[in-house]
């Protein structure tokens, strides 16, 4: 990155202040290092992180962060001004800040009259005080100041003049960089734009009488505007990025960096970070929802897992031949991947696509690939979905072209529950009748539930022939009603989750018996495991 080029921007996070103002985000302090640490191997310039004065936790942060500096990332603390008619030297608060030990500050101030007068219950001009006493102190104390203008949008739109004399008020102070904030989230980018401008046009009209402070934009995406709003101050003349990983935040949430990074550096040319670190986006995202502990989205623009997935057959067909039909970017750019998903949305390309990646020689003109077409769309009306199965595609792909391995046979199974009246347990017995290599096995055994006993039924009848079946456990088990109105008549889907310690994959049954339907997907979901197995064999054999 060429610093100070006029394309470099300097991305400021705040996951783990604003981030954490989420409804149901919570972190501990170790969570919050872990996050910092890897931010900062991103290369992130500036990570806030978080309130000294505002909880024990972020107090320790800190603390740590003085032991174990970070590598190359400022890390800011973030405070309010000093509290009204107090003197900014003995606000604890202010204090608390100190305490903390970072190079740079960031405070917070009020932009809007009416949240000076309705929300501080001060006067305008003490509001302005608080901020030049607030700021003069940090300075004297060594401190480098962001000022972050709160509801800055909407303190311009209502009192233009005494929204700009706050911005003037942190400059003459010494902060050096004033950040405009869409607190309430209501703006619309061609707001941002021509009030960004007017800011820009003050500044270099020289109506700040003092070196020229640089501007910031963080904005909150109440209007699904923030990633929108950003780029439009970006290109204003902001120069600082304010946001989140995953555009987590206060309400609605921030501006998403894991979108803005890759709009501004990819498409707009500006300098965020490194090039080489722009492919660790998705892996980022990933990481910050897993200690989070929040499910990740997967449909968000660009590191969501369905980003890069095509499942109609038209788009599967061009993408195919060229991906530029239907992908914005290369999701290689940002770390994430092209996914080709089969359902009955598919055509024969999503069907040759599938079994290029099962390892299946396949063309179009073998009529073996449309019949494979039609029982999927077959089934998939019945009930079958198999976007989520895909190992169940792969062995009615396996079956309709005649290499499917008969690894065993069922020849029959029984289940039988005890539900005791008043009792919170319940206990169930699975007996199976399975043939291998030519001999039958009869095993019985129990679990707390019919299908965890017909699993456990059926590993005992295979595990002497297939010792590898004791890695196997079964992680996921949902099951969805199809057509409810019917009653007990209606159909169920099982999708059985299976694991063997460092690969999942995922099976399908259909019935309108529970416990057929789980059988279905529970012996699918041992017969997968097997076949991944005996390819892992083969795949030794071949390399030695
Ligand atoms: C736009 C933003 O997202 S800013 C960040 C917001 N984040 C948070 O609020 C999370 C952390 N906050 C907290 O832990 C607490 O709210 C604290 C510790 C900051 C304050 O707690 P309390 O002292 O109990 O006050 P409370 O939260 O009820 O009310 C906020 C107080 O701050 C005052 N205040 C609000 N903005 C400012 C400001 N910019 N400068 C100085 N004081 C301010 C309010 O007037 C109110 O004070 P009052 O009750 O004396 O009138
Ligand atoms: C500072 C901040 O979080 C806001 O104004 O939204």
């Amino acid at each position: 990155m060429t610093a100070n080029s006029s394309s470099q921007l300097w991305i400021y996070d705040t996951t783990l202040r604003d981030g954490t103002q989420r409804e149901g985000l919570s972190v501990s302090t170790e969570d919050k290092l872990r996050i910092a640490r890897r931010l900062d191997q991103l290369g992130i310039p500036f990570i806030e992180g978080g309130w000294p004065g505002a909880n024990p936790k972020d107090v320790q942060f800190f603390w740590h962060l003085q032991e174990e500096p970070l590598s190359q990332a400022e890390i800011v603390a973030f405070c309010f001004t000093r509290r009204p008619n107090k003197i900014a030297s003995e606000d604890p608060m202010i204090q608390a800040i100190l305490a903390a030990g970072t190079r740079w500050v960031t405070i917070v101030g009020k932009s809007w009259d009416l949240q000076v007068t309705e929300g501080l219950k001060t006067t305008l001009a003490e509001n302005l005080a608080m901020i030049q006493d607030t700021i003069d102190y940090l300075r004297s104390q060594g401190r480098r100041v962001i000022y972050d203008a709160e509801h800055w949008f909407d303190g311009y739109k209502h009192n233009r003049d005494y929204a700009l004399q706050t911005l003037e008020t942190a400059i003459a102070s010494g902060a050096e960089w004033v950040t405009l904030c869409d607190t309430n989230g209501g703006a619309l980018p061609h707001e941002i734009t021509g009030i960004v401008r007017d800011v820009m046009q003050a500044i270099g009209q020289n109506r700040f009488q003092s070196p020229i402070p640089k501007l910031g934009i963080h904005a909150h995406n109440d209007s699904d505007t923030a990633v929108a709003n950003t780029i439009a101050a970006v290109m204003a003349g902001a120069r600082m990025v304010q946001g989140t990983i995953n555009g987590y935040g206060e309400r609605c949430g921030n501006a998403n960096l894991c979108s803005l990074i890759p709009n501004l550096q990819l498409k707009l040319g500006y300098e965020c970070l490194e090039d080489s670190k722009i492919s660790h986006i998705t892996e980022i995202s990933r990481f910050v929802s897993e200690v989070v502990n929040l499910a990740p989205d997967e449909h968000a623009p660009f590191v969501g897992r369905s980003a890069f997935a095509h499942k109609g057959g038209l788009h599967v067909s061009a993408v195919e031949r060229n991906p530029l039909t239907y992908e914005h970017i290369e999701p290689e750019k940002i770390g994430n991947r092209r996914r080709i998903v089969i359902s009955e949305q598919a055509g024969v390309s999503n069907v040759l696509a599938k079994a290029r990646t099962f390892g299946i020689e396949l063309d179009k003109h073998n009529p073996k690939t449309g019949q494979i077409l039609q029982r999927l769309k077959i089934l998939e009306q019945e009930g079958y979905q198999f976007e989520a199965a895909e190992a169940s595609f792969e062995l009615l792909m396996r079956e309709a072209l005649g290499n499917r391995q008969p690894f065993f046979e069922i020849k029959g199974f029984q289940v039988h529950c005890d539900l005791v009246q008043g009792e919170e347990t319940t206990s169930a017995l699975a007996t199976v009748k399975v043939a291998v290599s030519g001999r039958d096995i009869l095993e019985a055994a129990e679990g707390n539930g019919p299908v965890a006993a017909l699993d456990a039924a059926l590993r005992k009848a295979l595990v002497n022939f297939y010792p590898q079946i004791a890695e196997f456990e079964l992680t996921d088990y949902k099951v969805r009603i199809l057509n409810g109105h019917t009653g007990t008549a209606a159909k169920t889907r099982v999708l059985v989750e299976s694991g063997n310690g460092h690969q999942r994959w995922t099976t399908v049954g259909v019935s309108t018996n529970i416990l057929a339907a789980s059988y279905q997907a529970v012996v699918e979901g041992l017969e997968y495991g097997l076949l991944l197995h005996s390819q892992a064999e083969m795949a030794l054999i071949a390399n030695s």
